[in-house]
């Protein structure tokens, strides 16, 4: 939970709000709030001068005070445009610096994370609620802290203009405080309702929206927009129930306003009546009752931002404060000469974190010595790709360890790890840029690359020619997620990326979906040069990547049930690997036969 002062503290604390400027702000705002809490007093004098002065001193007494009173005022002007200035400048750093902040801390935390949190509830706290939090610190601080110097100042200047008109004046105030405070704490529970319904009406459309084909091919653009409108309308509904308060309490402040200056006038002419005040008094007077008046609603306003703001601030907050629960930069790193690349799966037990009750190993064990090929298979389901994300360690095993040359790697710097991990997975996911950083991305520093880096490792991954036929070569531009190229073409440029990062160990999946002949065997080319002198565990789909691995382990039931070559597996007679061979649908006739023989 944030609390009020909290909120700015921790702001000032982790260096997210520029101090200095919003110290200059509220100095500005002191001076600005002077001039104008002073104005209504010396347009009193002005107009007591215009009625009592004589004839001879009139103009020059009206000339000097009047020449006075601008020159004030214009240096209110600037302060309060510097008040403006600084204030919105340092609402926008705060912004900056909580987005940037917590971008850094979602990125941090571990895959089981992700799998729980909805994308666009994590988009909604980067953008509407940072900004709502940097309004509320600056903008809204500067106008509250103004509405209450002003309040302060006014009913001051109003006691000592007329210590019994602002008694009469001030009963109407507190029953207006205790409705403010009632109505900040309802916007305060509706705004966290609203960005938790904006939330999940961003994730739904952005995730649609992403998955766009999928939606086209199964024709469900109305049924997408009547959910989106669902959704919606819950914030639309949340937003009715604000209105009728919002405008309930505005009536009432409104009125209470023009209730004020009415019984200042009444009460006032009836003591000017009576010789107690002077017209310019009562002028000063009203005019200090309008700002209080002024100010008070605005410090309604700025209560109401500030209990928004907090609403955010605790998300915000929430989100920042989590701790990731691997490091992702600590830990032993091993020298060269340390490093092979044997890995191993020792009795490692593992359930997804949001699936606790379902086991996916136990007891698994499996070894892949330095430098040799592994490739895996089983049925679908039976956890081969969950094999590459615990050697990645995006996740730990529950029980049971996973080693990289004797060591476990929760001992291992996760960030040493995988900078010597390259994966390609069976739909490689490239990001928006152009080919060539698509390329780069896979080095340590891609600001090191050269292009001749990228040429080679594209053509390496015979890549190369079909980039170079591209109006734009290198430099096109992929699309989200990769989508302006063909299966084949992706998996190229992926593997281009891993050849780059030049990694001891690979983790390959191997593409499911029918490739074209062409695109297949220069895949499959591609893949067997990355494979070259490296550590590498592979989830085999092809019957040639399955005879070409050095040894071959199937999954099934929780834990690996064969291993060996692939003319050892065959030659089991009820083993498990050759009767999936027998069932997997890719083995044509012929194959088998030339399996079989
Ligand atoms: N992030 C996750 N959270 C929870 N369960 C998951 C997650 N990822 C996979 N699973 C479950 O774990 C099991 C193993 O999945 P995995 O993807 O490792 O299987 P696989 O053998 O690679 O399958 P396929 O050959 O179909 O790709 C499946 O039952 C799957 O539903």
């Amino acid at each position: 939970m944030v609390h009020r002062r909290c909120l700015f503290r921790r702001c000032i604390k982790e260096g997210l709000c520029p101090s200095s400027r919003v110290s200059a702000g509220v100095g500005f705002l002191v001076i600005s709030s002077t001039v104008t809490m002073s104005a209504p007093f010396f347009l009193g004098r002005v107009i007591d001068t215009i009625y009592t002065s004589s004839t001879e001193d009139f103009t020059s007494s009206l000339t000097s005070l009047c020449i006075m009173l601008t020159g004030v005022f214009l240096c209110g002007g600037a302060a309060n445009a510097a008040r403006v200035y600084l204030m919105q400048i340092s609402g926008q750093q705060i912004v900056r610096n909580l987005r940037e902040s917590l971008f850094s801390s979602i990125l941090r935390q571990e895959v089981g994370f992700f799998d729980k949190t909805r994308t666009g509830e994590l988009i909604n706290r980067l953008s509407a609620d940072t900004a709502v939090v940097g309004r509320c610190l600056t903008d809204n601080l500067s106008d509250g802290l103004r509405s209450l110097a002003q309040a302060g100042a006014g009913v001051g200047m109003m006691l000592y203009v007329s210590p019994s008109l602002a008694a009469f004046v001030l009963m109407i105030v507190p029953p207006i405080a205790v409705l403010a405070v009632i109505f900040g704490r309802f916007l305060r529970s509706i705004s966290r309702r609203t960005q938790d319904a904006l939330a999940e009406a961003t994730q739904l459309a952005e995730e649609r929206i992403s998955n766009m084909r999928t939606v086209r091919a199964f024709g469900k653009e109305l049924m997408e927009v009547q959910k989106y409108a669902g959704k919606i309308d819950q914030v639309f509904d949340l937003a009715k129930k604000e209105a009728v308060i919002s405008a309930g309490f505005y009536g009432v402040t409104g009125l209470s306003g023009n209730f004020i200056i009415l019984s200042v006038l009444y009460k006032g002419g009836l003591l000017m009546a009576s010789e107690a005040m002077t017209v310019g008094q009562l002028s000063s007077f009203l005019m200090y009752a309008f700002w209080v008046g002024i100010s008070i609603a605005g410090f309604s306003s700025f209560y109401s931002e500030l209990m928004k703001g907090l609403g955010a601030g605790t998300r915000l907050w929430e989100l920042m404060d989590r701790k990731p629960e691997f490091p992702l930069n600590e830990g032993l790193v091993l020298t060269p000469e340390q490093f092979k690349g044997e890995l191993e799966f020792r009795n490692v037990s593992f359930a997804y974190p949001t699936r606790k009750d379902s086991s996916i190993f136990q007891n698994l064990s499996l070894s892949v010595p330095a430098g040799s090929i592994m490739a895996v298979v089983g049925p679908s389901g039976s956890g081969k790709s969950t094999l590459v994300s615990l050697l990645l360690r995006l996740y730990d095993p529950d029980s049971g360890m996973v080693t990289v040359d004797g060591h476990d790697i929760r001992d291992l710097n996760p960030y040493w790890l995988r900078s010597h991990i390259g994966t390609v997975s069976q739909e490689p996911v490239l990001f928006s840029c152009s080919i060539a950083e698509n390329i780069a991305y896979g080095a340590i520093d891609p600001s090191q690359v050269t292009t001749q880096d990228i040429y080679r490792a594209a053509q390496i991954a015979n890549a190369h020619d079909f980039i170079q036929d591209f109006p734009k070569g290198y430099d096109t531009v992929v699309g989200e997620k990769g989508v302006l190229l063909s299966g084949g073409q992706k998996q190229r440029v992926a593997i281009a990326r891993a050849l780059l990062k030049n990694p001891k160990i690979l983790l390959l999946d191997e593409a499911t979906s029918a490739l074209d002949a062409e695109n297949e065997f220069l895949v499959q080319e591609a893949l067997e040069r990355l494979m070259h002198a490296r550590s590498v565990l592979i989830i085999a789909h092809r019957l040639s990547t399955i005879q070409s691995a050095d040894a071959v382990a199937v999954l099934d039931r929780h834990r690996v049930v064969e291993t060996g070559s692939h003319a050892q597996l065959l030659a089991m007679d009820k083993g498990i690997f050759r009767k999936l061979m027998e069932k997997q649908a890719f083995l044509q006739t012929d194959q088998k036969q030339a399996l079989f023989k």
